[in-house]
């Protein structure tokens, strides 16, 4: 289907480099955003995590034969969105997350949706957005239907799927690649759109602010010939990704949860 805030295209043939995409992951906090990158990148359900951990990984993948070096930030966002330059013009891409057993977390990405088709019509550019119901295993304990999903994804005209990280992997597989997919359309439409870096929040004149209802009036435009730029970070190597949880630490004595992949972090 169509990419959210731009017009689709069909995709080209397989090509040798890899193409390199970012993907940020928004949501309220609780609706899932750690557990299902975690899932997608380890195949693994693990149950507890730091919700102040904002982590980027770095994965390879194949998609439509395709070699993708697909970068993910697992955002956390305090209760509102915050400093959202940092993914604004970072990602090429959006999963913006739900979870179906509460209400109050689709009314958080109804805002999270609403902040980016503001951006995108600030900067001008197309942002693919996905809308992810998840923890579908929970659906006895639904507050937010399917045609509710539906509904707001065609709303912002962007992707929806109702998912679970602790079911199968192939589901949150395939969802994570369709975004790449949305991503790849847009980067055809704009090849020299590069992911940038921002390295500061300051105030400018122009600055749009958004919205007061939702409570996103905290998070500010800035367009990219106005803001301190710089690029993105090196990637480092890492066999080993430790995950403090402080949740964890009061239900278990385990201090630590640890995800052994050979995936990068920065
Ligand atoms: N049953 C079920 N629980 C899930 C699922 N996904 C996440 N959870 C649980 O929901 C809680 C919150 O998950 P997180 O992945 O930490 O959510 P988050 O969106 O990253 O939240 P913050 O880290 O606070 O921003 C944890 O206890 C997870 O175990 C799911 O698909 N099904």
């Amino acid at each position: 289907m169509s990419s959210v805030f731009g017009k689709p295209r069909a995709g080209s043939g397989p090509q040798s480099a890899p193409l390199e995409v970012n993907l940020a992951i928004l949501g309220r906090r609780g609706a899932g955003k750690s557990a299902l990158t975690v899932k997608f990148l380890t195949r693994r359900f693990i149950s507890e995590y730091d919700p102040n951990l904002e982590d980027t990984y770095s994965s390879e993948e194949t998609v439509d034969h395709q070699p993708v070096h697909l970068r993910v930030m697992d955002t956390a966002d305090p209760d509102t969105p915050r400093n959202c330059e940092r993914y604004l013009n970072w990602a090429h891409a959006f999963l913006v997350v739900y979870s179906v057993d509460s209400r109050q977390s689709f009314e958080g990405s109804s805002s999270y949706l609403e902040l980016l088709a503001l951006h995108a019509r600030e900067t001008q550019r197309g942002f693919p957005a996905l809308l992810l119901g998840n923890k579908l295993d929970m659906a006895q304990y639904r507050q937010v239907t399917k045609a509710e999903g539906a509904a707001l994804a065609g709303r912002f005209g962007c992707l929806f799927f109702e998912v679970s990280a602790c079911l199968d992997f192939e589901h949150v597989q395939h969802v994570f690649h369709e975004a790449v997919r949305e991503a790849r359309r847009e980067l055809e439409k704009s090849p020299l759109a590069r992911p940038l870096f921002i390295s500061e929040e300051r105030a400018l004149p122009h600055q749009a602010p958004l919205p007061t209802r939702h409570g996103l009036a905290s998070c500010t435009f800035n367009t990219l010939s106005t803001v301190s730029l710089k690029e993105m970070p090196t990637v480092a190597q890492a066999k080993l990704v430790t995950v403090k949880s402080s949740r964890a630490q009061s239900k278990r004595k385990a201090p630590t949860l640890t995800l052994l992949k050979g995936f990068k972090i920065f």
